[in-house]
């Protein structure tokens, strides 16, 4: 068949951590909703934890031109793949990922027809050199917010400034000159966390710089953010990169888009854990926004002592709570005091994994004690939930200074969780500052839910990228 006649076959590829495939499978089902075939890879470990705990592939065999396809990233089944062993996943995705995906496209072997763009995690550019070997046309996309990518972008520039590595502990709070447009809130402790070094030569801040930059040579990149949020920061990324997609947030774009009449079952998610839907049942008993929802993502690791610290400074803030603790998510041992236990007991609800989106929506919920990763601050920003944040690592410094500092639509919790701290930011976020954060909450969530919807920025920004890929002709070198 002459593929000209067919529609466009785009290749996503994310980095494979929950974060970054929740939101591109988000980006796969708006782009079959538009007509377009997809090939998604996973990586082997990946896929058997989705089929495992999701009904995705129920919820995309209505698109005749989806198909899933898998890859190793190198890692034995019972690595943790956790925040604090992010750096052996570069390592196995470098030596292992990298040669067979090239291998994989080379071949052919990716799908029954030739892939014509490529939209692969910008934390991964080595897919840029295989579609310029090829000759197909390329989209990075990267699931961090624009002002972390230009922090990142910037690293050579705070090199080159003597701004890094940082000059010791002393200097965190001074504000940083050479990540323009920030210059008035970005201190040195709001950097990305792979800027915490002393070594300039470190894995990961030189995989961060080295491959932010590398967005240049793709043919665009998607951001997962709007235009009312981080339009300052927008402005001077184009200057560099002019292509430049804001399509979201991706969820509340897909839930805009889905025709009603196949809207998708509340138990629709893209979990790699099994949900415990038992707290919705919780929530539907306690009282309207008296909840603090409490969730550190999938990848944190906690000790046991600032999980004990936490934990006392929600009890001792007399609050309700339902805290998310992951499997395997905290390490160390120390005993829990029976008082804790019994405090839960009381007003609080505790699961491996919630249905989070669900969850922030729920009129219960009146804040979230976040680690600040970029999909739960948009879903919170979507369901208009203030938050406080306590960042864990990589892009959620920067991005709980936003929160804190620029938007008003919560506290940083920055480097400390000592339970006075946490009962006195509780207790600000749920009584004493409640209105101001609800105000500016219920303001962000307008703007956020206005760009999705149509004629909104993401909504039209999104049928550009569709027309762009219509357009594109790869013009194949190989195969
Ligand atoms: O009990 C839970 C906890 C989380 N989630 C979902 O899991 C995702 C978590 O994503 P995110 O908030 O971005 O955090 P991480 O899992 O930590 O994501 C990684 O990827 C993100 C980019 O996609 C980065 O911003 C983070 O720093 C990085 O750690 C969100 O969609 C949540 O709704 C659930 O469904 N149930
Ligand atoms: C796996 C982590 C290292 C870098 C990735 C990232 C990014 O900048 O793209 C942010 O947070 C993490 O999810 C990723």
């Amino acid at each position: 068949m002459d593929q000209r006649s067919l529609p466009p076959h785009v290749l996503i590829f994310p980095f494979p951590v929950q974060g970054h495939v929740n939101c591109m499978l988000k980006l796969a089902e708006l782009l079959c909703l538009a007509g377009l075939h997809v090939t998604f890879l996973n990586s082997e470990h990946t896929q058997s934890r989705l089929l495992r705990y999701t009904d995705v592939q129920s919820r995309f065999s209505r698109f005749p031109g989806f198909h899933f396809e898998t890859i190793s990233d190198g890692l034995p089944a019972d690595h943790p793949r956790s925040g604090d062993r992010v750096t052996e996943m570069f390592a196995s995705i470098k030596a292992v990922t990298k040669p067979r995906f090239r291998e994989m496209v080379i071949s052919g072997h990716l799908s029954s027809r030739p892939v014509t763009c490529i939209i692969a995690d910008g934390i991964m550019c080595f897919t840029i050199d295989v579609a310029k070997e090829l000759g197909i046309p390329i989209i990075s996309f990267r699931p961090v917010s624009a002002s972390c990518f230009w922090a990142f972008f910037c690293i050579p520039k705070l090199i080159e400034a003597g701004e890094l590595p940082i000059k010791g502990e002393d200097n965190m709070d001074q504000l940083l000159s050479n990540v323009p447009g920030m210059e008035s809130f970005l201190r040195f402790r709001d950097l990305p966390s792979f800027c915490r070094v002393n070594d300039l030569t470190d894995l990961g801040l030189q995989l961060v710089m080295t491959e932010t930059q590398q967005a240049t040579r793709a043919n665009g990149l998607i951001l997962n953010t709007f235009e009312d949020l981080e339009e300052p920061t927008l402005t001077f990324i184009r200057r560099h990169i002019p292509k430049l997609y804001t399509i979201g947030p991706l969820h509340a774009n897909l839930k805009a888009r889905v025709p009603s009449e196949t809207v998708s079952s509340p138990q629709s998610s893209n979990s790699l854990w099994e949900e415990d839907r038992t707290c919705m049942t919780w929530l539907d008993v306690q009282p309207l926004k008296s909840v603090v929802y409490v969730s550190f993502g999938s990848m944190t690791v906690v000790t046991r002592e600032e999980l004990i610290e936490f934990w006392y400074g929600l009890v001792n803030s007399g609050k309700r709570f339902l805290w998310v603790v992951r499997p395997n998510s905290v390490v160390g041992e120390r005993q829990i005091p029976l008082e804790l236990v019994e405090g839960t007991k009381q007003r609080g609800y505790m699961v491996g994994w919630a249905p989070q989106e669900e969850v922030l929506a729920h009129p219960a919920i009146g804040g979230f004690l976040t680690h600040s990763g970029w999909n739960s601050t948009l879903e919170s920003i979507v369901a208009g939930v203030p938050m406080i944040c306590w960042p864990y690592y990589a892009d959620q410094q920067v991005n709980s200074r936003l929160v804190g500092e620029v938007w008003k639509l919560g506290m940083d919790m920055k480097d400390t969780c000592d339970r006075i701290t946490v009962e006195k930011m509780v207790y600000d976020l749920m009584e004493r500052r409640r209105d101001e954060f609800v105000r500016s909450a219920n303001q962000m969530a307008k703007l956020a839910r206005r760009s999705v919807s149509e004629g909104g920025s993401s909504y039209c920004n999104l049928d550009s990228l569709i027309e762009d890929i219509k357009l594109m002709t790869p013009r194949f070198k190989l195969n």
